[in-house]
Formats: C-alpha cells, structure tokens, sequence
C-alpha cells in the first residue's frame, strides 16, 4: 500500500487523477463513491452503464433470441433476476452475456469520461468497476483502491438490503478474480467492517491525498 509520500509523487495520465475501485460483491465500493462524488469525484458506475447497455434495443433482442421472450418483463425492460438465475451459475452464458454487454459500457464510460474530465467542477474521476481487473480497466486508472469488508460484513448487508442469500452471494463472487491480487495490487486500502462513519472518514483522508478536500 502506497504512503502519502508516494501518492503525492505519482503523475497523472489524464487531465485529472482517475481513482479505481476493486472489492468484493457487498464489499462498499457504492457507499465509497458516495462519499467520493461528495467531496467533488464524478463517478461512473459501471453496474449502472450495464444496466443501460443490456437494455438496448439489439442488445434485449440478442437475449430474446438465446432465451425467449420472457427474458423482458412487463416494463419492457430486461428481467435482471431472469438473466442472473442464467449466468451466475453457467460460465458459458455469463460469458456470452458479457461479450453483448460490455462492449456497449465502453463506449458509455468514454462518453462519461470525456464529460468529466471537461466539466471544471469535477476533482477527479472514480471508476466504481466490479471488474476493474478483469476487463483491464486498471490501465487506464491513476490510482487503485480495495474497499475491503469482511465475509460476514458482506453477507448480513447484501442479506439485509438486496435480498440474497449465501449462495447468491458465493456464485458472484466466483466469477470474480481473486480478491488476495485485488488488495495486493492496490496503492491504498479501505476498510469498511465498521459503521458508515468510519468509513468516511477513511476515505476523506484519502481522498486528501489526491485533492484538496
Ligand atoms: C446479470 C445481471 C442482469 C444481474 O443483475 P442484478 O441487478 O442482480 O445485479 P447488479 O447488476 O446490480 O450487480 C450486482 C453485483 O453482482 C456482481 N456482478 C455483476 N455482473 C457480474 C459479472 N459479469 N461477473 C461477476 N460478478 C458480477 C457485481 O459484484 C455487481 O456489483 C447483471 O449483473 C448484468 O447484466 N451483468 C453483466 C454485465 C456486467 O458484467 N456487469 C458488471 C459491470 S460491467
Ligand atoms: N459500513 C457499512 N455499514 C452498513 N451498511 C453498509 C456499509 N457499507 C455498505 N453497506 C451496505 O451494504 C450493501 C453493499 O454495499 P455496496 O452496494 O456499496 O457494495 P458494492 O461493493 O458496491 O457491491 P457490488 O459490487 O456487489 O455492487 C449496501 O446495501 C450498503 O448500503
């Protein structure tokens, strides 16, 4: 994990640092970037762009066509629980959904992007990615953090506010890589096993590493 002294030498890639986020499904990374788009941070969600790429035109007929057309609910947009009893237990299918769907968060995290780095109101970007890793995206990131939270954390919270049970919770984790690299790879760890107050003032003090908070 990178120190102060560290943090403040590096230079960044872009026209303003770019700040990624790693950690486990229910690990916090949404309630990081909360606070992060708080202290002046625009950040672009990516399970949010996924949700607006799988609801695409051709993308929603793609998946009518691999699972009929009961895969669109009554709202005419995709059945997200119809599509995650599919893919998280199935390699294959979760692989040809991401090869549909990510392409499509691509383009709409350049246009997000470019939005943020012209907007002068913006401090710094934050990539809140659950595959940071995975799809490369930490290339093109300044700096990398883990929001690290327990099993048990994880599990009582994603119980508690979405719903899912311990297998749920399992399966998604085993489509993700490794969280030992994530932590190893990252330039500053924050924890969040304690309340929501801690955590926050975790990250202002790194935040206060990157910009004037
Ligand atoms: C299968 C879908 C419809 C299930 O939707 P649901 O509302 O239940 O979950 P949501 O999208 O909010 O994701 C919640 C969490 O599940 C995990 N998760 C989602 N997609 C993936 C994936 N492809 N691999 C591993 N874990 C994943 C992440 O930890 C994510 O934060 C949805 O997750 C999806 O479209 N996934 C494929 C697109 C993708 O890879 N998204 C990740 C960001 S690009
Ligand atoms: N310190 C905390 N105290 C209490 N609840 C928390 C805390 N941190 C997060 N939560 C709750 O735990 C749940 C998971 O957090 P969050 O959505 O931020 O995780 P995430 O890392 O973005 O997960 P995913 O990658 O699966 O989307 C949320 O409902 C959130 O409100």
């Amino acid at each position: 994990m990178l120190g102060y002294q560290v943090l403040m030498k590096k230079a960044w890639k872009y026209k303003k640092p770019v700040i990624g986020m790693m950690g486990a499904p229910g690990s916090g990374k949404s309630v990081v970037a909360h606070v992060l788009a708080e202290l002046g941070c625009c950040v672009i969600d990516a399970d949010q762009l996924a949700k607006d790429a799988i609801n695409e035109q051709r993308v929603q007929e793609e998946l009518k066509a691999w699972w009929g057309d009961d895969v669109i609910g009554d709202d005419g947009l995709v059945d997200r629980a119809f599509v995650a009893k599919r893919v998280f237990g199935d390699k294959a299918n979760l692989g040809r959904l991401e090869g549909v769907v990510h392409p499509v968060v691509g383009q709409l995290r350049e246009a997000a992007r470019e939005e943020a780095f012209a907007d002068e109101g913006v401090k710094a970007v934050v990539e809140d990615c659950p595959l940071l890793l995975e799809v490369g995206l930490d290339v093109e990131c300044d700096v990398l953090i883990y929001v690290d939270a327990s099993w048990e954390s994880r599990l009582k919270r994603v119980q508690e506010n979405r719903g899912w049970d311990e297998a749920e919770l399992r399966k998604r984790e085993k489509n993700q890589g490794s969280l030992d690299t994530k932590r190893r790879r990252a330039d500053y760890v924050i924890s969040n096993d304690a309340g929501l107050a801690d955590t926050e003032a975790e990250v202002r003090r790194f935040a206060s590493l990157i910009f004037p908070v």
